[in-house]
């Protein structure tokens, strides 16, 4: 279960969140410049809040008064908006370089033949178009097997069967998982396909959507 319930000040207005996710979808939509990327930003670590809570299946991730916990131990899947793939390091090297020692490899194989990229191991990021990049890096955020998933626009640089192949198998890896997951996305038709919830952010407040 994630909890949520913080505020963080941002250049024109508040960020102010308060809800809790169990192993669901939820899907974010708001305008550009709303907080969305934010909220993902604090959940994994990469900026803090200036008070309130996030805590992940019982860990504080973030507590006021107490040292917010690291990001390497948040177990947080992520996939960010430019993709973040290391320009020097082929697709292979970068899928492996988030996972601990020890990890099963064997799943890691699996999602790159189930996310259509096996072919792409030896190329580097710069040999490789934008949806494969997406595939890539869909398939580096789920490699170490993450307890909660965030995505940043996940599908906008796929086209049509690609973007219903990789829906359809991260709905298939949800169920399997059963882990809360979060992704942005500017197309509600993705949002009423695959979220159980949609929660719209507008000017750093948030306001859910029923589903359905
Ligand atoms: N660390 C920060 N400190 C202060 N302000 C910030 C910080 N990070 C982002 N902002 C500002 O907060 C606002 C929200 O940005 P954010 O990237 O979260 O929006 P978004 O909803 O993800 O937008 P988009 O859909 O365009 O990606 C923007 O005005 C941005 O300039």
């Amino acid at each position: 279960m994630l909890l949520v319930d913080f505020q963080k000040q941002l250049d024109h207005f508040s960020l102010k969140m308060v809800f809790e996710l169990d192993r669901e979808i939820l899907a974010l939509v708001g305008s550009s410049g709303s907080g969305k990327t934010t909220l993902l930003n604090c959940l994994a670590g990469i900026v803090h809040p200036d008070a309130g809570q996030i805590s992940l299946n019982g860990t504080d991730f973030f507590k006021s008064g107490q040292k917010p916990l690291k990001i390497q131990k948040r177990k947080v899947g992520y996939l960010f908006q430019d993709y973040a793939l290391f320009p020097h390091l082929t697709v292979e090297q970068n899928i492996l370089y988030a996972v601990p020692r020890g990890t099963d490899i064997l799943h890691i194989t699996e999602l790159t033949k189930i996310l259509g990229i096996t072919s792409l191991l030896a190329k580097y990021p710069h040999q490789i178009s934008g949806g494969e990049k997406q595939r890539v890096a869909l398939t580096r955020s789920l490699a170490a097997q993450p307890d909660i998933l965030l995505l940043d626009e996940p599908f906008s640089a796929l086209d049509d069967a690609n973007r219903d192949h990789c829906q359809e198998e991260l709905l298939r890896i949800h169920q399997q998982w059963q882990i809360p997951m979060i992704f942005v996305t500017h197309r509600i038709a993705d949002a009423e396909k695959l979220a159980d919830r949609i929660m719209r952010i507008e000017k750093g407040q948030m306001t859910e959507k029923t589903v359905g």
